[in-house]
């Protein structure tokens, strides 16, 4: 946390007060020099160990033309998961082969625009879509890349609705039935689908290694299986995002590269041991990027003080620009603009503004005195923040502004009242 000499929150070199007073609030606030950052260190991982990768943001984590943009300034990948990222990706100019798709159940018009807008690769993910793609390839004459998402049956320490590898999950071929296998068969049936490597994710906020290093482990196996019951060459390792960060001081993540580094050498570990050909290593981290650039900045409203019970402090946003604690009881951490450092007098709740009990962002949380119109900062909001921001309560989705250097930018604007009824006949 950075202030500045009138003890003012800051982020980019650029007073959070000032930011508050231009744009409105709510308003989610990025700081781009973090995002390089985390980036970069990502990158190092890979450049000081000479290895072929790729790097592939999961767009779902904050999906905006300028978010691609940058990706694309700091030279890595995109993973999208829908036909609205494909086009955002594209909108903003991203080199769309150094994309990769991923997803449960895409449509044959999801598929057809990947194919015609130049999609790197698709992670296949079931049976079906396997037909589906060979189909929409055949009709358009050409091939495509893709990677097989397996569930490698692995339970990862982390929310219920966090956890993706496991094998009661809805996503990919499991292992363990044989479905892989099966899955490989049919890819190399086809025609034109021309088969690179598997993936794997199992899941988000993920704050332990042993994880990880037991589905690298479980792809190696795969990698091993498929060379000498099939002949075929597995060249991409994908394994997934989902490195955790810290929300509040209740977390206890990883440094983000730390993850990486530990999978990285259990790959390169195994595939010694098995004598394998080094495959190009992919990560698909989303919120270990993205997280901590955002801060959410609010105005306080009304107050309501039950004695002997409890201090509700409301905000002029809640659920509808961070679903997060309603959905996952996740934890924030907020402070007083105008002087985060001053010393708590209370412990308060903040309470959104929505009609729902439940649209709660932080439970006791000690501040200093506050008086309505003070601006309050939520922090750690960049991940799935304004990505899963909704207009419930016909509240317009708030704007985002990147910061920099000293110097603000506006990447989305606010959404207006004409915005929400737009689409309404
Ligand atoms: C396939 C896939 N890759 C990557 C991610 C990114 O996860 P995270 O944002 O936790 O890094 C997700 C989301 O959990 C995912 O489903
Ligand atoms: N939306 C989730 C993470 C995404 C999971 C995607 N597989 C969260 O905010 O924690």
């Amino acid at each position: 946390m950075q202030t500045n000499a009138q003890h003012h929150l800051e982020i980019g070199g650029v007073d959070t007060l000032d930011l508050a007073q231009t744009y409105g609030t709510p308003l989610y606030v990025y700081d781009v020099a973090l995002i390089r950052q985390r980036i970069q260190a990502f990158k190092k991982v890979f450049e000081d160990r000479g290895l072929d990768y790729h790097i592939s943001y999961a767009s779902k984590a904050f999906s905006v033309l300028a978010m691609y943009r940058l990706l694309k300034e700091a030279g890595i990948g995109a993973d999208v998961v829908s036909g609205g990222e494909i086009y955002t990706a594209q909108q903003a100019g991203f080199e769309m082969s150094q994309t990769s798709f991923n997803g449960n159940n895409k449509s044959r018009a999801e598929l057809v625009q990947a194919v015609e807008a130049g999609v790197g690769h698709i992670i296949l993910d079931n049976f079906h879509e396997i037909d589906l793609l060979e189909e929409v390839l055949t009709a358009a004459d050409t091939k495509m890349k893709v990677l097989l998402r397996l569930a490698p049956g692995i339970s990862a320490h982390t929310h219920e609705y966090d956890m993706t590898g496991q094998i009661d999950s809805k996503f990919g071929f499991d292992i363990q039935s044989g479905q892989a296998e099966a899955a490989l068969t049919k890819v190399l049936a086809a025609k034109h689908l021309v088969y690179q490597g598997i993936h794997a994710h199992i899941g988000s906020q993920i704050f332990e290694t042993v994880g990880f290093e037991k589905a690298a482990d479980a792809l190696i196996k795969m990698a091993v299986l498929f060379k000498t019951k099939f002949d075929v060459t597995t060249e991409v390792i994908n394994v997934g995002g989902g490195f955790g960060v810290r929300y509040s001081t209740a977390d206890t993540p990883l440094a983000p590269q730390t993850y990486v580094e530990d999978i990285v050498d259990e790959i390169s570990r195994q595939v010694k041991a098995n004598d394998l050909t080094m495959p190009a290593i992919w990560i698909e981290p989303g919120r270990s990027i993205v997280a901590e650039a955002g801060t959410t900045l609010y105005t306080i409203g009304s107050r309501k003080d039950i004695p002997d019970v409890r201090s509700y402090l409301a905000v002029d946003g809640g659920m509808g620009d961070n679903i997060r604690p309603a959905l996952y009881q996740a934890k924030y951490e907020a402070a007083l603009c105008n002087d985060p450092e001053a010393q708590p007098t209370q412990t308060v709740s903040i309470a959104g503004k929505y009609c729902e009990s439940g649209d709660m962002l932080i439970w006791n949380q000690p501040l200093p005195q506050t008086k309505p119109g003070d601006v309050l900062a939520t922090f750690v909001t960049g991940a799935y923040g304004y990505a899963m921001a909704n207009n419930y309560n016909r509240n317009p989705r708030p704007a985002v502004v990147f910061v920099e250097n000293g110097q603000s930018q506006l990447v989305v604007q606010r959404e207006s009242f004409a915005d929400l009824i737009h689409l309404d006949k």
